[in-house]
């Protein structure tokens, strides 16, 4: 079990946790909440407000209150429920805090500065949007949180968070830690999960699993691809990428990913543009090969990527329908998967490909693809990205907060590089050029997408944490970190 990288969904988490039912986990959950609890805990000693759901989550709120009780902590533990409807290791938890000496109160009550927040409402047996009562609870605790400038611990998942899927269906802790309990679920880093879940620490409860659901990209997923370049080598050797796009007046997406795929280190790239009065050179980036559309399949490829402001046009489905039928590892991307989407005689050259193809939706185009909507798709987006996988038989990438990747074998993983300032145009045709260039370099289709996505997040982050974002980050200059942080990984300085 690698626990900074597997994702548990909270079926997998029932079962092992029946399995393990003769141990006190309850207990070791409340000791390891209440020690991370004591480190985030203002050194002032203000009080601590605790708040209990009605079932186990309940439980180790109640645990974290005796065991800070007993730390000498001012513990004021509100509990709403029905005692005597507690599962029974919640129940014992209760019984012990207040045999302890510990009492309960029915409201969170007024205190000028809150030291700590823990929110014990509701964990992975979360069933429904929060109302009433505890709708009310969320909303306090986030507004005192603020208010105090405290911490606001989550036991193990933000108390609104469907920690399966990183969906919020109503009312959401916004933690400022969460501390996950046996494993790491995947809710935490996909879709809202990330807005609400804060900085996470893993609690193992001393247990060994192995049978992890999902994984969290890392670069161990590619590094024996991360070789140094051999000396004897000549722009032969790094491949040719082909890009298919640019329609009419769209010749910036498919500039875009191919000046990606050249700074990236393609040996050479080569632009089809459908438009045709788009620009025969890129003056910034006059490397780049820019070729009547007809001629880009005579160009000797090793990859291709087709989508980029490629548009709907009659003649861009026929494009479509080459790109799909030709020989080349392929990235679809953008207007070809809208393309694919609507029409149903593509789909089928997928299956009798020699070569692989990658699918790089963002929500918006994988509900066109699944025929479903952009809500259904972002409530389940490890759900969605798996089923487009599986039906177009090619790995997959949902893009958005916490991208989800999905190979057609069932495999899954969220990468949790990137930030906001990946929220804006060009995005998406700088990352297909990435995966472009790394096919054409023998990467396999899957460790392509992974590094790629990776990656592309990495150079949004070092752009970041330079001040170059989030607000105004541009694809442009996300290209240029890619080669960056790329020739870091490389150079094995920031593997
Ligand atoms: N079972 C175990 O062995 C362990 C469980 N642990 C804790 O137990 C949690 C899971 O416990 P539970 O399965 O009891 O589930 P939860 O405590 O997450 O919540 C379930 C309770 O809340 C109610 N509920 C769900 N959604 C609601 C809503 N929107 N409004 C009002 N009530 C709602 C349910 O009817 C049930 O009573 C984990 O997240 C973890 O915190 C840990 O103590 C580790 C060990
Ligand atoms: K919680």
């Amino acid at each position: 079990m690698d626990t900074a990288r597997d994702l548990y969904l909270s079926a997998t988490l029932r079962r092992i946790e029946a399995r393990h039912a003769n141990l006190p986990l309850m207990q070791r959950a409340g000791l390891a909440a209440a020690d991370f609890a004591g480190e985030l805990a203002d050194p002032r000693n203000r009080p601590v407000l605790i708040l209990a759901g009605p079932g186990n989550n309940g439980g180790d709120a109640f645990v974290v209150g005796s065991r800070l009780r007993e730390r000498f902590f001012a513990v004021h533990l509100v509990f709403a429920g029905d005692p005597a409807a507690l599962p029974a290791d919640a129940a014992a938890a209760r019984e012990a805090f207040l045999a302890g000496g510990g009492s309960t109160l029915g409201e969170i009550p007024e205190i000028d500065h809150w030291g700590l927040i823990v929110d014990g409402i509701f964990g992975i047996g979360l069933r429904r949007a929060p109302e009433g009562r505890y709708a009310e609870w969320i909303a306090t605790a986030n507004r005192l949180a603020q208010r105090d400038a405290c911490p606001l611990l989550a036991l193990d998942c933000p108390s609104g968070l469907d920690a399966d899927s990183g969906r919020r269906p109503g009312p959401c802790i916004a933690a400022t830690h969460t501390i996950s309990f046996i494993a790491a679920k995947p809710g935490l880093y996909t879709g809202d999960g990330p807005d609400h879940g804060g900085e996470i620490r893993i609690a193992s409860l001393d247990l060994s699993i192995d049978e992890a659901d999902g994984r969290r990209v890392s670069p161990a997923d590619f590094a024996e691809r991360l070789q140094p370049r051999r000396r004897n080598t000549h722009k032969g050797s790094f491949g040719s990428v082909g890009i298919l796009g640019g329609g009419k007046s769209m010749s910036g997406a498919a500039l875009l990913a191919g000046r990606a795929a050249l700074r990236l280190g393609s040996g050479r790239v080569y632009l089809g543009l459908l438009d045709p009065d788009a620009p025969t050179v890129d003056p910034v980036q006059p490397e780049l090969m820019i070729r009547r559309v007809d001629t880009l399949f005579q160009a000797d490829l090793q990859a291709l990527v087709c989508g980029p402001g490629l548009g709907h046009t009659s003649e861009a489905v026929q494009y479509v329908e080459q790109a799909l039928k030709c020989p080349l590892p392929l990235v679809l991307d953008a207007d070809a998967l809208n393309i694919l989407a609507v029409d149903g005689r593509l789909e089928g050259n997928l299956y009798n490909r020699i070569a692989p193809a990658i699918l790089t939706p963002h929500p918006a185009e994988a509900a066109r693809l699944l025929g479903s909507s952009v809500r259904e798709v972002q409530d389940d987006r490890i759900g969605a990205a798996r089923e487009m996988a599986a039906r177009y038989a090619s790995p997959v990438a949902l893009k958005g907060c916490g991208t989800v990747l999905a190979a057609s074998d069932g495999r899954w993983w969220i990468n949790t590089t990137g930030n906001p300032g990946l929220a804006s145009a060009g995005m998406g045709d700088v990352l297909s050029g990435l995966i472009a260039t790394l096919l054409a370099q023998n990467w396999s289709p899957e460790q392509a997408l992974l590094g790629a996505v990776h990656l592309h997040g990495a150079a949004a982050d070092a752009l970041v944490a330079a001040s170059h974002g989030p607000a105004g980050l541009t694809a442009s200059e996300v290209i240029d970190a890619a080669r960056q942080v790329f020739n870091g990984w490389l150079a094995g300085r920031q593997r």
